[in-house]
């Protein structure tokens, strides 16, 4: 006999697609089950990899209080309907290589993980993690044919953390304390910007010295190939998943939070059809606005240094897909 509970009707809990059950993927399904954010689903090639992954997070529940469901899946079907589709599917580097040495292998994986993805959550916002990431996401806007600001790239995040991090260890204070920016493409011609980095909102330039800043900022730019020395079998995982699941919630929860973004530019900073690591106002609909800092005439022309680069391999994967005939 039907009763009062049957005519209500059913939840529909926010839904998060990881592609690529790897080391960021599964860490950042695990970030955003344990924030109870979403539910998840992981996507691998591999088979039983992401059942796997899927099935101890689960079984981790009870233990962490999240009632999130974690779906392990090969099959593009079962990531239907979801709300965000990240991208961390690809090759990670080893010792001796760059971001850009992975470009024409991880060009093909994204171009493929994106229409996939498109086929099942046209209503989907697109974050990319895979490298080199502003190539990589460019290359997920122009296979989405989404509007841009439904497009968007992880990494100034990432780089700005580490060098608020490295702040706080340099001074001995909190890192809740240090507000640290990092503009630019994620590679070695990052934009770090002491002038916009402060502690408590004094500005570093008043705490430390310049050749001490120097010092941070290269650490900084090379921060992920640090890691990759260290661990000699991939990159970093645990910052760059608490990097994009911070980008997650921002979405999520509509929190209109101002975080560096590799965003498509329109003219903005002087750069157009290009996607770069830029301030965006994050929210429900993606990159809600891009903040144009003013930047003096030496740091204008390091970002114009950084997003040549990019286009130059832009040009570069766009060749190396037309090639392997995936366009
Ligand atoms: N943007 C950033 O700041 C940032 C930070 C860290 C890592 N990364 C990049 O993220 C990517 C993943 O890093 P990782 O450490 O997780 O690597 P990983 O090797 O641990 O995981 C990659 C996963 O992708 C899967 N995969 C490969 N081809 C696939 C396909 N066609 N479809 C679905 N899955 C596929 C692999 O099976 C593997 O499980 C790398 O390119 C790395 O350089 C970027
Ligand atoms: O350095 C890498 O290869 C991974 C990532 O881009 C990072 O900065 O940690």
């Amino acid at each position: 006999m039907a009763d009062f509970y049957d005519t209500l009707l059913p939840c529909q809990s926010p839904r998060v697609t990881v592609i690529g059950a790897g080391n960021v993927g599964r860490t950042l399904a695990q970030r955003i089950a344990e924030k109870n954010l979403a539910d998840v689903v992981l996507l691998d090639i591999v088979g039983g990899l992401p059942q796997g992954i899927a099935l101890d997070l689960m079984a981790a529940g009870g233990i962490e209080q999240h009632d999130s469901e974690i779906i392990g899946t090969n099959d593009y079907a079962m990531t239907a309907g979801s709300d965000i589709v990240v991208i961390t599917a690809g090759l990670a580097r080893k010792p001796g290589m760059s971001r850009d040495d992975l470009m024409a292998v991880n060009a093909k994986i994204v171009h493929e993980a994106a229409r996939n993805s498109l086929k099942y959550s046209p209503d989907a916002i697109f974050l990319v993690i895979t490298n080199p990431l502003d190539v990589m996401t460019y290359l997920t806007w122009k296979a989405t044919d989404l509007p841009p600001q439904r497009v968007m790239g992880m990494a100034g995040v990432l780089d700005s953390s580490r060098l608020q991090t490295f702040i706080a260890m340099e001074l001995g204070v909190s890192t809740a304390d240090v507000q640290a920016m990092v503009l630019g493409g994620h590679g070695d011609l990052m934009l770090p910007l002491p002038r916009y980095c402060t502690v408590s909102g004094v500005p570093i330039t008043e705490l430390m010295d310049a050749a001490t800043i120097e010092r941070l900022v290269e650490r900084t730019r090379d921060g992920g190939a640090e890691i990759v020395r260290l661990l000699q079998t991939g990159g970093a995982y645990y910052a760059p998943a608490a990097s994009a699941c911070l980008m997650v919630e921002a979405i999520l929860r509509d929190r209109s939070r101002l975080l560096p973004a590799a965003a498509y530019l329109d003219g903005q900073y002087g750069l157009r059809d290009l996607y770069l690591g830029v301030p965006c106002r994050l929210g429900c609909r993606g990159i809600e606005s891009i903040l144009e800092v003013r930047l003096t005439d030496a740091e204008q022309q390091d970002l114009h240094v950084s997003a040549a680069s990019v286009r130059e391999n832009v040009k570069i994967a766009i060749d190396s897909l037309t090639v392997a005939g995936a366009r």
